[in-house]
């Protein structure tokens, strides 16, 4: 295992469906983020997390952002995390700072607690969610297109068959 990343696997059930996850947590520290970012590309879903009693943290989420859109796969789902909710007296990020953020990136939002509990089981699954959804699409979008080329295929094979009768005697196309 590299230094800066931890491994966990998961079931989860989403939609009736029992979904095995593995999740990657990489480390936030800039030493750290050349192995990293080699983790982005196998990615299907991710979460962007601040911690709401850090405005630092929170500032950061748009360079997270720009990493991911570099170095994650184009469809890859993602989430904005405000974690540490339990920590209200040290809030220095408002729930709306988030909200507005995740509209802006058309990411879905919530503020969650490790502590507590607070959303984490409802954000897995919505990511899960998420990334099933799109995984779906793509499938969806495979097999229209192999339709239409099975189909275009046929016609092609009917236009260069002879007219008439398939049995008829005749066995020149003259
Ligand atoms: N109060 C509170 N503390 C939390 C919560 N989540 C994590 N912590 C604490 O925050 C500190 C940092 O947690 P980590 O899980 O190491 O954070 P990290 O983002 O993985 O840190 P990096 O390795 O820098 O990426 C630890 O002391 C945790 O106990 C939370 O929801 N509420």
């Amino acid at each position: 295992m590299n230094p800066g990343v931890d491994f966990k696997m998961k079931t989860i059930e989403v939609d009736g469906i029992k979904v095995r996850i593995q999740i990657w947590d990489t480390a936030g520290q800039e030493r750290y983020q050349t192995i990293t970012k080699q983790y982005y590309r196998r990615a299907q879903g991710i979460f962007l997390v601040y911690d709401i009693s850090s405005e630092r943290s929170y500032q950061h989420i748009m360079k997270w952002v720009s990493d991911v859109d570099e170095y994650a796969p184009e469809g890859v789902q993602k989430i904005l995390i405000g974690n540490k909710a339990d920590e209200e007296q040290k809030r220095q990020v408002g729930r709306e700072q988030g909200q507005q953020l995740a509209k802006e990136y058309g990411m879905d939002f919530y503020e969650t607690s490790a502590c507590t509990n607070l959303n984490i089981k409802e954000s897995f699954t919505r990511l899960t969610e998420l990334v099933l959804q799109a995984h779906r699409k793509e499938l969806d979008g495979v097999r229209t297109r192999a339709s239409k080329e099975l189909a275009l295929a046929e016609l092609e094979e009917d236009e260069s068959r002879p007219e008439g009768p398939v049995n008829s005697s005749k066995t020149c196309w003259c």
